[in-house]
């Protein structure tokens, strides 16, 4: 217990650097740029920054001048920049070595691709992008321009999905039969009109939990889909607006190796009887050959997991792992969340150090791929392409 509240302590209040080290860190630290205020900003980037030595929080910019000045004020950016020029001024300022993009998915394209342009490196958002086309372009474009971008599927730097994924490759369960991953929310996470409710914005539940339950199944199975062969989605509201925003979904998909995937994720979880809030589901279980294994929280895993382990045969125990640091040299501290060990990845990327893990750029365009497909099965369709055109010449 009193490591447990000691966890959730130091998550929220990180320990920060000695003034010395933040002297220091000027010398060869990222300075970053971030895209609009979003509400995920301060867990993803502010407070992991606290604590890495080799990050600056430089600038901010939000469509509104007076927000961003606030903004940074609040979490600690040395500059702003507001109004209808600001996301672009913020990416064609010299002194951004990076630009993270938390903006609505449905601009993540748009602002990547000028990000990219200026010469900067991305940290994205997930879901990269609304399509796999697109998804394509941007890495295309890194690749000719030798920038990183990551997709922030900030789960996979946890010891504790890597955990899993280290069982089921050892082999001691024998070959995955089935793979089925659970993400709900609670009615109320996502208020009416947030961006997860807006088709032209690149919401719906099988873009925003739904696209982590793509991810865990490819992840955890090794190997990709090879079609989807039952999906079913339910709108948010009857209202036409919504007859392509997904509120929950279900999909079965057939991978490589005769792996069964099943998929769920609910954006809005009615309360029970009307009243009473249910418990987010954020599980994955695996079903082997010769046992299983299930994460309780493969996604915000710091806070709180649990692996369960049940070998079957004569002799062998049901057995209960947590993993908060890795094991031998990894760097990580008890309380490191999912979102800091994807800074430290992410930085070392840029640095041109070998991270621990990655997510590769093949993996971000499968993903999506596999999102469309659940999409275009179930009948609501991909989201709209950006509108916005890169035209080599201006490189
Ligand atoms: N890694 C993770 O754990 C999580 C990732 N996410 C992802 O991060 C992104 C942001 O999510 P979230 O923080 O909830 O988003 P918010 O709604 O809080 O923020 C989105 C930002 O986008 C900017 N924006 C620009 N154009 C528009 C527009 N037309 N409509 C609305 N906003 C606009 C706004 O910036 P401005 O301030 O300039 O007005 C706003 O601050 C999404 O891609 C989401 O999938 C979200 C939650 C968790
Ligand atoms: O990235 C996310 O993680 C948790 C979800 O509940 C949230 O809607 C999503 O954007």
């Amino acid at each position: 217990m009193g490591a447990f509240l000691c966890r959730i302590y130091h998550i929220s209040n990180p320990p920060k650097l000695e003034p010395t080290n933040h002297t220091e860190r000027k010398l060869k630290a990222l300075r970053f740029g971030c895209l609009g205020a979003a509400k995920i900003t301060p867990a993803v980037l502010v407070r992991p920054a606290h604590t890495h030595s080799e990050v600056v929080l430089y600038a901010v910019a939000t469509r509104d001048a007076k927000r961003a000045e606030a903004y940074a004020k609040e979490h600690g950016f040395q500059k702003s920049y507001g109004g209808e020029t600001g996301y672009q001024d913020l990416i064609d300022d010299p002194d951004v070595d990076v630009v993270y993009n938390p903006l609505p998915n449905g601009l993540h394209f748009e602002w990547t691709m000028k990000a990219l342009k200026g010469g900067k490196h991305v940290l994205l958002e997930k879901p990269a992008t609304n399509t796999a086309a697109e998804a394509a372009a941007i890495y295309a474009l890194a690749g000719r321009k030798n920038l990183v971008v990551l997709e922030a599927f900030h789960y996979r730097f946890h010891p504790a999905v890597q955990r899993v994924k280290a069982i089921l490759d050892s082999g001691e369960l024998g070959a995955i039969k089935n793979i089925s991953v659970d993400l709900t929310a609670p009615e109320g996470t996502a208020p009416e009109g947030d961006i997860r409710w807006s088709y032209d914005l690149g919401g719906g539940s099988t873009m925003d939990p739904g696209c982590y339950t793509v991810n865990v199944l490819r992840y955890l199975a090794s190997s990709n889909p090879t079609a989807v062969l039952t999906a079913r989605a339910i709108p948010y509201s009857p209202r036409p607006e919504h007859a392509q925003v997904d509120k929950t979904f279900w999909a079965t998909l057939a991978l490589e190796n005769d792996i069964i995937g099943e998929l769920h994720s609910n954006l809005s979880e009615p309360k029970i009887f009307g009243i009473i809030p249910r418990m987010p589901k954020l599980q994955a279980r695996v079903q082997c050959e010769k046992g299983s294994v299930e994460i309780f929280n493969f996604l915000i895993p710091h806070y709180y997991h649990y692996i369960t382990v049940k070998p079957k045969g004569k002799g062998k125990r049901r057995r209960v792992e947590k993993a908060y640091t890795f094991k031998g040299a990894a760097k990580g501290e008890e309380w490191w969340t999912t979102y800091r060990y994807q800074l430290e990845a992410f930085v070392d990327k840029v640095q041109g150090r070998t991270p621990q893990t990655w997510v590769e750029p093949e993996d971000t365009i499968a993903n999506m791929k596999w999102v469309e497909a659940i999409y275009a099965k179930d009948g609501f369709g991909s989201r709209p392409a950006s509108k916005y055109v890169y035209h080599e010449d201006a490189e």
